[in-house]
């Protein structure tokens, strides 16, 4: 039987996860998810058949995984309410929140818990999230395959052994999707300038996105052989890179990704104290 998955938090990362969980065959029975308001879970129960309540605490009566899937900001009070309950029933937590640690979590919730932390991305819905995860010690070998299966079932997933990894997870896949949304949004705007339709220039830059990143996945050629076979000598590719290296697009990711994962720290720092 499909152990019991509850989401504390019904938000775009909750629901990217078990949308893709149930387009993928999880039993939809299985899965019961939390948020404030009806108004966000109607929709999701049914479009999706799984349970929703606005009470967190009836939902993880049953529940073998607790997703705590909330805000990094609301996410101690939200500790704090389900304490009792988590205490006398022990599920496995799992957290998806940006910058908290496990130990913190698991102080939040009165201690001696099985935490996994997760960093998933929003990619997760169509099947192709890309997670880390780290287990604290008391994780079970059983624990961290089910939580190694429910996030294989929406994607790609990296397991760590430093936590503090986990901030570079962020800046490479977390926060990453948003990366390649806003190079969307550019080539978009780029495109309308040379005279396409923003539709057919929006259709013709996802499919080259989709296209690069699949065959890169496919070859055994490293990403600088792929790019420099697009490139002919004296040709129009050669003159586009030249020029995104000379913009300082390296610089500029590095900037944002160091910049991502320096935010995680400083969250943690926030947030963990007390
Ligand atoms: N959005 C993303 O791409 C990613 C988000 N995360 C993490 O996921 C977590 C959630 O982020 P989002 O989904 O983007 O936020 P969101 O704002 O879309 O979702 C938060 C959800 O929590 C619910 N909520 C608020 N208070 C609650 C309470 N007391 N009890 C139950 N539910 C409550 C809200 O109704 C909402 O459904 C954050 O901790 C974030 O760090 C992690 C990786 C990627
Ligand atoms: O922006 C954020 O804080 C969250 C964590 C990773 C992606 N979204």
């Amino acid at each position: 039987m499909a152990s019991n998955v509850t989401f504390i938090g019904a938000g775009n990362m909750a629901s990217a996860i078990f949308g893709g969980m149930v387009h993928s065959g999880y039993p939809a029975d299985a899965i019961t998810a939390t948020a404030t308001r009806d108004a966000t879970l109607a929709p999701l129960a049914e479009r999706l058949g799984i349970h929703t309540t606005t009470d967190n605490l009836a939902a993880i009566e049953h529940a073998d995984v607790v997703v705590l899937s909330v805000k990094p900001q609301i996410m101690r009070q939200v500790c704090e309410t389900l304490r009792d309950s988590v205490q006398k029933r022990r599920p496995l937590i799992v957290s998806v929140a940006a910058g908290l640690s496990a130990e913190t979590l698991e102080q939040w919730l009165g201690g001696g818990l099985a935490v996994v932390r997760c960093m998933p991305n929003t990619p997760s819905l169509v099947g192709a999230g890309a997670s880390g995860l780290y287990a604290n010690p008391r994780v079970s070998d059983e624990q961290r395959a089910l939580v190694g299966e429910l996030m294989t079932s929406v994607g790609i997933i990296e397991w760590v052994e430093d936590e503090a990894l986990l901030e570079a997870v962020t800046a490479v896949s977390g926060s990453a999707p948003a990366y390649f949304f806003l190079m969307f949004e550019a080539m978009e705007e780029a495109a309308v300038k040379l005279g396409l339709s923003a539709e057919s220039a929006r259709r013709l830059a996802m499919q080259t996105a989709y296209g690069a990143a699949s065959m890169a996945m496919q070859s055994d050629r490293d990403p600088g052989e792929l790019k420099r076979n697009v490139m002919s000598p004296g040709g129009t590719t050669e003159r586009a890179i030249e020029y995104l290296e000379q913009a300082g697009l390296r610089q500029a990711l590095d900037g944002a990704m160091q910049a991502c994962a320096k935010r995680a720290q400083e969250m943690s720092a926030e947030l963990g104290k007390g």
